[in-house]
């Protein structure tokens, strides 16, 4: 099948697609997100970018590879010109992947010689300079990140992280020649191909350094990066007649309860866990309840329904690093992470059998959880409450309300915010 589809992404996961969704809207594209490739069906013939978002950022890799491919196999079948493949702007990966064998997959479904890397997000503090990525002032190993419940991240040079696990030799782009434009940063590349190199860790600081790059990729069958990289790809298609850069970001109203769930334990969700606390009931999951095999969910469900529909209530896992660190310690981090998702995730189910239908998620793994929960197949794109978080409606029968956001992303008063913004 072919339809007006330009841009078909592949993001690894749900909050970081809604952030590319996002930029690609805001950016003028007819955009989508789905929620793997079943939600594909529910995508309209006239969009002009697809996210698939799936769970692949801290899964084996051999499994990251197939849902990937897979993925883009269906876009590439909608008529989809240009692949891009998402993952976070911290460059979060595990020791064996899966930025790199994602990449090096990708780039041979789709015959990529070159496959540019760059996680640059200006408003959201991170940026990349001699392959150095920065969280704000700190080197990403010095970052909150360093500390992150499911893949810390420990050296700042990306060069070096996405060699570590890719079959590709991994070069590097410097900001220099990003400085010196499109022809300079095209000459680069060429040169690293000519020395056997096929993937290339790009510098840049600044929204204008991301637009050069962005044009200077306008042929790329394949692009990697965070969300900011895709703007310069939607202007290049505007640019050149192929979209009518007319997108909009308007969404149907939804009436219903609303409820905000934290499973980030990221310093800015605990701020703002901190912050909504002074304004909403607070329910907070007992996770070692949870992981003794209590029935937490129907506890935590039981006193939220007393106040559905009356406020919205916050539920929580987050913990402080401490805190985490010796649930991990007696459970194993993956075995806690994923038992605290489901628990919460089943949770908002209970609720929306229960009328609910407004939903804030904080953290990238639990909002998957939670969307997968509540059925939800595919996301119309609304307006932007925050860098990287828009305010989305589900299509499809549920037409739930949804933000989902990254743990790092929104300010103080984020789930306020939220609320205010949904329509
Ligand atoms: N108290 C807790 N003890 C152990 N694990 C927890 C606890 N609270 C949350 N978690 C787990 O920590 C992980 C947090 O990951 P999540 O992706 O939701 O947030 P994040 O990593 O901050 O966000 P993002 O991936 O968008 O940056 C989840 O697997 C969650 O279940
Ligand atoms: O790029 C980002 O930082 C986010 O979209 C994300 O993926 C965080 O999990």
């Amino acid at each position: 099948m072919t339809g007006r589809l330009l841009l078909g992404c592949v993001a690894d996961d749900y909050t970081g697609a809604s952030d590319l969704a996002n930029t690609l809207a805001k950016s003028g594209l007819r955009t989508v997100q789905t929620i793997g490739v079943d939600g594909l069906a529910l995508a309209p013939d006239d969009a002009e970018a697809i996210v698939v978002a799936l769970k692949s950022r801290s899964i084996e890799p051999e499994d990251a590879v197939r849902l990937s491919v897979e993925a883009w196999r269906h876009l590439k079948e909608r008529g989809a010109r240009q692949c891009y493949f998402k993952y976070c702007s911290t460059f979060d990966s595990t020791e064996r992947g899966n930025i790199g064998p994602v990449t090096d997959a990708l780039m041979a479904e789709t015959g990529a010689t070159m496959a540019v890397a760059c996680p640059t997000f200006p408003e959201n503090g991170r940026t990349v300079y001699q392959g150095h990525l920065f969280v704000w002032a700190q080197p990403l190993d010095e970052s909150p990140l360093r500390d992150h419940p499911l893949n810390p991240m420990r050296d700042a040079n990306l060069v070096r992280v996405l060699q570590a696990q890719s079959g590709t030799r991994v070069g590097l782009v410097p900001w220099q020649d990003v400085a010196a434009g499109g022809q300079a940063i095209r000459a680069r590349l060429a040169a690293l191909q000519g020395q056997g190199i096929g993937a290339a860790i790009v510098d840049a600081i600044t929204l204008d350094d991301l637009t050069v790059i962005g044009a200077a990729c306008h042929d790329h069958p394949l692009v990697t990066g965070a969300s900011g990289l895709a703007a310069g790809l939607a202007a290049n298609f505007i640019k050149a007649g192929a979209a009518a850069g007319q997108g909009s970001t308007d969404l149907p109203p939804v009436a219903g309860p609303e409820v905000l769930i934290a499973g980030s334990c990221s310093p800015a969700t605990l701020a703002q866990v901190e912050r909504a606390a002074a304004r909403y009931p607070v329910i907070r999951l007992d996770v070692d309840a949870v992981l003794s095999g209590r029935d937490e969910v129907a506890r935590v469900a039981a006193e939220a329904r007393g106040h559905l529909g009356e406020r919205p209530m916050l539920i929580v896992s987050s913990a402080t690093p401490d805190d985490l660190r010796r649930v991990q310690e007696t459970h194993g981090r993956d075995a806690a992470g994923r038992a605290v998702e489901q628990a919460l995730a089943a949770v908002a189910a209970a609720l929306a059998g229960a009328g609910a239908r407004r939903f804030v998620v904080a953290g990238g793994e639990t909002s998957g959880a939670v969307v997968d929960a509540l059925g939800v197949q595919a996301l119309r794109i609304g307006p932007e409450i925050a860098p990287g978080v828009p305010a989305m409606v589900g299509l499809g029968e549920r037409a739930f309300a949804l933000a989902l956001k990254s743990g790092n992303f929104g300010g103080p008063d984020f789930f306020a915010d939220a609320l205010g913004v949904m329509p």
